[in-house]
């Protein structure tokens, strides 16, 4: 946690105004019950009027005091806590924006959406208490102490026995909690998971009627943070009522042994009442001691979380030193293998392959051939094991990842929308496209016809996740932004699978005059996708088995013409 705690550091004028603010309302706390020990013993026992309204003045100025410095100590404190976990959250956020697919995968969405928020809470909370607490009360437990053992010594021997035990109670609850408070966040991880699936999944769960496992699913993560929740906050509870247990007992035996000494004349009435309140004091501050002891750990566990964020390294980093291709839209690929991460083979093998400006190259094979794949390692999602990804001539470790990205033009396998217009998303290709730009792309994409439809045009709302358009639809809206790019790689990922044959060969021909500079990739599960490509890889359990134009892959490829004929069979062949 410490390691988190740099983050402070902006901070630091405000943590020492708050740091003596807390001292100041310390001393004004111990003042108080020496002014009023004095009240009794000389105002009240003297009678002496005067003498007890000033005083009685003093306490008020002292309390005042005191009232002020906590109030500006809160004030201040929050300030710095918002402060620092706003910063600490952005922090992990850009991060986990610099993550590969490989690492968001190895800690799963839920789990990252928990430390950026649930986890950061835990941190922020601890460090406002410990401003708060950690400076007041070691202050107010050695002050106390002196201040008693000022009044009177024989009886400050009371005070020496209870602290003991009370640090033996503190401790063995804590011990028992600790691990709990950790095990907690792991079951909130849990709950999220399992909450995400359900409003993501909604529909599958209702035609599969799964609605009621899913509930049951939901009750036990539910039931499993509410269980390990209640076992540790009912062990933190009773420390409460033993805490006052041990006090009211160390009171009784103050009182006890107080009023001996009072009637053998050693000690004043006045005295033993500010006591009892610096016994008070005492047991309090360890209390809080104990509150900020038993959060910390809890803290500390989300630190770890947090860090285990900030520390992991994407293998995906920027080069030290850029090399600027002089090329424009090569690509190469170069025996490329590649594994996902815990895969025991290589999803694809011995990839190469070259696609040059004005060429259309297709990838076609079954599910799972590796496909998909093969598209992931141009914009550098993955990285090869073996071989070289070249764009334009440069290995793409050797690229500034912004220059590489800003080449291609990706339209992933599920469509992607944000929330916003239409037009947002179309303008998320390119920012500064003119309104001439977003509607020809629309042209091209084949989604002016039903986007005019719409009551607002292109300036009609898209919801989350684009769940108010059709999924074909949502495939052209998609392809639009990649084309508002005009960039000089096209990347379809099986990116026309949603559209009925029709739309797709209007929107490959007038993709065919849009993109005649460019390089085209396309991933495709339809023959009639990619006859007319310059070249089609024949894709079978991560490995190319044919590579040629349709009419040479029909003569000479099996696996081509097994699709081939499939297709045929079901009518699908143009
Ligand atoms: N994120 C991942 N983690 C682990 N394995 C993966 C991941 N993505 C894909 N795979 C595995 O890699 C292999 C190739 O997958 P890929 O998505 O490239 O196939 P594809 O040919 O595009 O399939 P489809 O046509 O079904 O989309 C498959 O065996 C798949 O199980």
């Amino acid at each position: 946690m410490l390691k988190l705690f740099k983050g402070l550091k902006p901070y630091w004028t405000l943590v020492i105004g708050v740091l003596v603010l807390v001292f100041i309302s310390t001393l004004t706390d111990l003042e108080l019950p020496d002014l009023m020990s004095d009240i009794v013993d000389t105002g009240i026992v003297q009678g002496d009027v005067s003498y007890i309204l000033g005083r009685g003045g003093v306490m008020l100025l002292v309390a005042l005091l005191g009232t002020v410095c906590t109030i500006l100590t809160s004030y201040l404190s929050s300030k710095i806590g918002m402060g620092f976990s706003r910063d600490l959250r952005k922090k992990v956020f850009e991060k986990v924006e610099s993550f590969s697919l490989t690492e968001i995968n190895e800690m799963g969405t839920a789990s990252l959406i928990t430390r950026t928020t649930n986890d950061i809470n835990q941190v922020q909370m601890v460090v406002i208490m410990m401003m708060r607490m950690m400076l007041s009360a070691p202050i107010m437990i050695v002050g106390a102490l002196i201040m008693a053992l000022r009044k009177d010594v024989e009886l400050s021997k009371v005070i020496l026995v209870v602290i003991p035990i009370i640090i033996v109670t503190i401790a063995i609850i804590a011990k028992f909690t600790l691990p709990m408070f950790q095990k907690m966040q792991n079951k909130i991880d849990k709950l999220n998971l399992v909450v995400r699936e359900n409003l993501t999944g909604i529909r599958v769960i209702r035609v599969f009627n799964k609605v009621e496992a899913e509930q049951e699913r939901f009750n036990q993560a539910s039931l499993e943070v509410s269980r390990i929740a209640t076992m540790a906050n009912r062990l933190m509870g009773a420390l409460m009522p033993l805490m006052m247990l041990i006090l009211n007992l160390s009171i009784i035996a103050v009182i006890w042994f107080g009023g001996i000494r009072i009637n053998d004349g050693d000690l004043m009435v006045g005295d033993l009442m500010a006591f009892i309140q610096y016994l008070t004091q005492v047991m309090f501050s360890l209390l809080m001691l104990t509150m900020m002891f038993v959060l910390i750990p809890r803290a500390q566990a989300s630190a770890v979380r947090i860090n285990e964020v900030l520390e992991m390294e994407s293998p995906i980093q920027e080069p030290k030193e850029a090399i600027q291709p002089q090329l424009k839209g090569y690509v190469e690929f170069k025996n490329v293998s590649f594994g996902y991460e815990g895969a025991e083979e290589y999803a694809i093998s011995n990839i190469s392959f070259v696609a040059k400006p004005g060429e259309v190259t297709a990838i076609i094979g079954g599910t799972g051939s590796g496909k998909s794949s093969i598209l992931n390692m141009i914009p550098r999602f993955y990285d090869a094991a073996k071989g070289e990804v070249l764009v334009d001539g440069v290995n793409v470790r050797d690229m500034n990842q912004q220059e590489l990205r800003s080449k291609i033009g990706y339209v992933p396998q599920k469509a992607m929308l944000f929330t916003g217009t239409i037009r947002d998303n179309i303008l998320y290709g390119k920012e500064d496209a003119t309104d001439e730009e977003v509607r020809h792309a629309l042209d091209i994409a084949q989604a002016t016809d039903f986007v005019s439809k719409m009551k607002e045009g292109i300036e009609s709302p898209i919801s989350q996740g684009g769940t108010n358009v059709s999924g074909g639809q949502k495939q052209r809206l998609s392809i639009a932004r990649a084309i508002v790019r005009k960039p000089e790689i096209y990347l379809f990922d099986d990116s026309f699978s949603a559209l009925d044959f029709k739309t797709d060969a209007q929107l490959r021909a007038a993709l065919k005059k849009e993109t005649k500079d460019s390089t085209v990739i396309i991933v495709a599960q339809r023959v009639s996708t990619v006859m007319d490509a310059t070249r089609i890889l024949v894709m079978d359990e991560g490995h190319i088995v044919g590579m040629g134009t349709h009419e040479e892959l029909l003569q000479t490829n099996e696996i081509y013409q097994q699709i081939v004929e499939s297709q045929l069979k079901k009518g699908e062949e143009e």
